[in-house]
């Protein structure tokens, strides 16, 4: 793997707030049927860490990363990205800044399946107006730094699951995001390949100026968080 996603000693002393929650509250429905999923959560995501975020099925999780994520907007309450926030931006500036600055990994993988390895990386700066060439070339970078230089032109159905998951990495970093959000990315992998892709989530948490979060029901990739919020029936229980 590249040394571009490897620690430098000097990460340690670099850590800042990527991502601040404050009185997030969601609520869904109206009327009689609306129910709150989300209470005043107060949250801070560190960069150069690795974030789980674990707790039982329904207690929010999804839910507040995709409020963190910009995918839902929050009922109640503020979401800063380093040092953005969210609520200040309007329009198409908040489209552009979520656009650079959020990357997204789930459980499946949603790879195109007609397209090579490079092909699906290359998409997202293809949708930011990337010429063909330059967007392949830097896909092959971004593939090279997920150990993934021999697979260039392998289409999904040619490659292992944690191989897919790790093109769907790829593709999640191919525009240098600072927040990557993971749902479940091990949940569909063997536990060989559950350990690989967590290996290169800690490897891409560490860079400077990153923060990774990861939601997991895994238990068996507890040990590669640097720091774990657990949240039960909508509120954060403890972080540790
Ligand atoms: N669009 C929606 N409309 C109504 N209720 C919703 C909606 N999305 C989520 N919920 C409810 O919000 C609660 C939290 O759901 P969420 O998916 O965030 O939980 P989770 O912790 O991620 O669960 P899991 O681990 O099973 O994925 C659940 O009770 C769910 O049914």
């Amino acid at each position: 793997m590249n040394s571009t996603l490897l620690e430098s000693p000097m990460i340690a002393e670099a850590r800042e707030v990527g991502v601040r929650c404050r009185g997030v509250v969601k609520e869904f429905g109206d009327g009689e049927t609306r129910i709150r999923v989300l209470h005043e959560i107060d949250v801070d995501v560190l960069t150069s860490e690795l974030t789980l975020l674990v707790g039982p099925s329904g207690c929010g999780k999804t839910t507040l990363i995709s409020i963190i994520a910009g995918l839902l907007d929050p009922t109640e309450g503020e979401v800063e990205l380093f040092g953005e926030l969210q609520s200040a931006l309007r329009g198409r500036r908040l489209v552009d800044f979520r656009a650079a600055n959020v990357g997204f990994v789930f459980q499946q993988y949603n790879l195109l399946p007609a397209l090579t390895a490079a092909e699906n990386v290359s998409v997202p700066l293809l949708i930011q107006g990337w010429a063909r060439a330059k967007a392949l070339i830097r896909a092959n970078e971004v593939l090279e730094q997920v150990g993934l230089s021999d697979k260039f032109h392998s289409r999904p159905s040619q490659l292992s699951g944690g191989q897919q998951q790790r093109v769907a990495i790829a593709r999640a970093l191919v525009h240098g995001p600072r927040l990557l959000v993971c749902d479940e990315p091990t949940a569909a992998l063997d536990a060989h390949s559950g350990r690989t892709v967590m290996e290169l989530l800690k490897q891409v948490a560490v860079e400077p100026g990153r923060s990774v979060i990861v939601v997991t029901h895994d238990s068996r990739v507890l040990e590669y968080g640097d720091r774990t919020i657990e949240m039960a029936d909508g509120r954060v229980t403890s972080v540790s």
